[in-house]
């Protein structure tokens, strides 16, 4: 399922695609399709799942090495990657602590935000605010460009997914793949 967004980001009309994946019920060849596709991601885990939690680290691994293509000159920068802990609102059923999300985070060396997108949508706009800056920071996306996308193979297996969106000139398509539904009605 893909969701569009749109945001002003620094006095700038950012465009979102978020690719909504199913996580652990996927199979490895749909996974790496989707984490071809995406320019930053969201590696959401929900703090009152362990095993969630348990997955973080192999995703984030899965990214580094379906994005270590050739076609990156060495050296070139990782995509961005955010690791967020959701659902920090069910105190009673935490089976993660802030405390082991923050050392993976460190472990791995990517941002972490700890968040409830019941409760709080400025905590999952930072998310994607966080993601949109450091495709800035690297480079990808000069200001004033934008990114054509056509529709990709990965569309088309996708029944629900729509062709990509029409953007005007002032605007920029950026895709970023989440683990996890995250943006509230
Ligand atoms: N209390 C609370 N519930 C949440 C939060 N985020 C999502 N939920 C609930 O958790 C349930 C699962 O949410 P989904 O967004 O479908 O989770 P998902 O991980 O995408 O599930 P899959 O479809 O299996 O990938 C729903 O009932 C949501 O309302 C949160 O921050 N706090």
């Amino acid at each position: 399922m893909i969701y569009r967004h749109m945001a002003v980001i620094d006095g700038e009309m950012v465009h979102f695609e978020i690719l909504d994946t199913a996580g652990q019920e996927e199979d490895s060849l749909q996974i790496e399709e989707k984490i071809k596709w995406g320019d930053g991601f969201a590696v959401v885990y929900s703090v009152t799942d362990r095993c969630s939690f348990d997955e973080v680290m192999r995703l984030c691994f899965l990214i580094n090495h379906i994005h270590a293509s050739p076609r990156r000159s060495s050296g070139s920068e990782q995509p961005p990657v955010v690791i967020v802990g959701n659902k920090k609102d069910l105190q009673f059923d935490r089976m993660v602590s802030t405390e082991d999300g923050e050392n993976l985070s460190k472990a791995l060396k990517l941002p972490f935000y700890e968040i409830s997108t019941r409760d709080s949508y400025e905590e999952t706009v930072a998310v994607f605010n966080t993601l949109y800056q450091e495709l800035m920071r690297q480079g990808h996306f000069s200001p004033g460009s934008f990114k054509r996308r056509t529709v990709s193979k990965l569309m088309e297996k996708i029944p629900r997914m729509q062709a990509s969106s029409t953007l005007n000139s002032a605007g920029r398509s950026l895709s970023f793949n989440s683990f996890r539904d995250y943006i509230p009605e």
